[in-house]
């Protein structure tokens, strides 16, 4: 395992404290500024694998590297640190409801300011415009100074979004992170991940219910199902057969944005290596 990685896994497994084994043998390596969806069917083990990339689950076997550390032989302040280089989005974003909007957002950037600065912020939200900026660009900037429990779950969704792309973090894991979004904003949103990661350098993550949209704006896909990597594979190279055995405990349907389709039936816009 080499530095350069800005995420490696070894060999990783999970077991939850219940005994319920959630992944095995996990081997992968993003690059620097790579981006790869993580795709499979429900309980696959998309939301454990992306806590063990950000150092929020701890594997309980094989070696995990994160941005060239091991985070898990960091001491305390150390794995702070590395912890606010990484931003995580939810699908149900962990936010307080008397929040406002642009708190919420501005607290993308508390791991990186100083106590004092951070208190202020809480307290007077000292960069509107930066805040507005992150917003607009998910279509959310008239919502600014409302409050969090004002609004919907996709709205809320959005927010979470917009407190990454304000934090500018080195590494974006966004664990289903259009969920609740309308197809054409579910497509904003992930162009947004995409650019952000295209402008900044930093390595994106994220796990999507949407083949459909995981072709479209990813250059490498894992499918992961039953806890294993049963691809790993460029965009380009992944056929359809490949996706029907990933998603054979689902039946003949392929989960898209625009609803589930029959394989036999494929009419979606998918590049043309799926419908082989
Ligand atoms: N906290 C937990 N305790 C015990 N078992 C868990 C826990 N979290 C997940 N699991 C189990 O681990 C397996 C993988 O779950 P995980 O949530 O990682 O899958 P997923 O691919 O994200 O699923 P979904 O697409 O439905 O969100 C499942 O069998 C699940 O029941």
């Amino acid at each position: 395992m080499t530095a350069e990685a800005a995420l490696a896994l070894e060999d990783v497994g999970l077991v939850h404290a219940n005994g319920q084994r959630a992944l095995q043998d996990v081997t992968l390596r993003l690059a620097p500024g790579e981006r790869v969806a993580v795709i499979g069917p429900s309980g696959a083990g998309k939301t454990s694998l992306l806590r063990i990339a950000g150092a929020g689950l701890r594997a309980t076997e094989g070696r995990v590297a994160l941005l060239g550390a091991q985070p898990w032989q960091l001491p305390a302040g150390q794995l702070r640190r590395l912890r606010a280089r990484i931003g995580l989005i939810h699908q149900s974003p962990p936010i307080p409801p008397r929040l406002r909007v642009i708190t919420a957002v501005l607290a993308g950037r508390l791991g990186r300011w100083s106590g004092a600065r951070a208190l202020a912020s809480l307290l007077m939200p000292s960069d509107v415009a930066g805040a507005q900026a992150a917003l607009a660009r998910l279509d959310l900037a008239d919502r600014l100074f409302d409050r969090c429990d004002r609004l919907s779950g996709g709205q809320l969704q959005r927010v979470g979004m917009a407190r990454v792309l304000y934090q500018a973090p080195e590494l974006i894991l966004a664990d289903e992170p259009v969920s609740a979004l309308d197809p054409a904003l579910a497509d904003l949103a992930v162009g947004e991940l995409v650019a952000q990661s295209r402008d900044t350098g930093a390595t994106l993550v994220a796990s999507l219910h949407a083949v459909d949209l995981a072709l479209k704006w990813f250059d490498r896909l894992v499918g992961l199902r039953a806890g294993s990597v049963v691809f790993d594979a460029p965009a380009a190279e992944v056929s359809r057969a490949m996706l029907q055995e990933l998603y054979a405990t689902e039946g003949s349907q392929l989960p898209t944005q625009a609803g589930s389709f029959a394989l036999d039936g494929l009419r979606l816009p998918l590049p043309a290596a799926a419908c082989r």
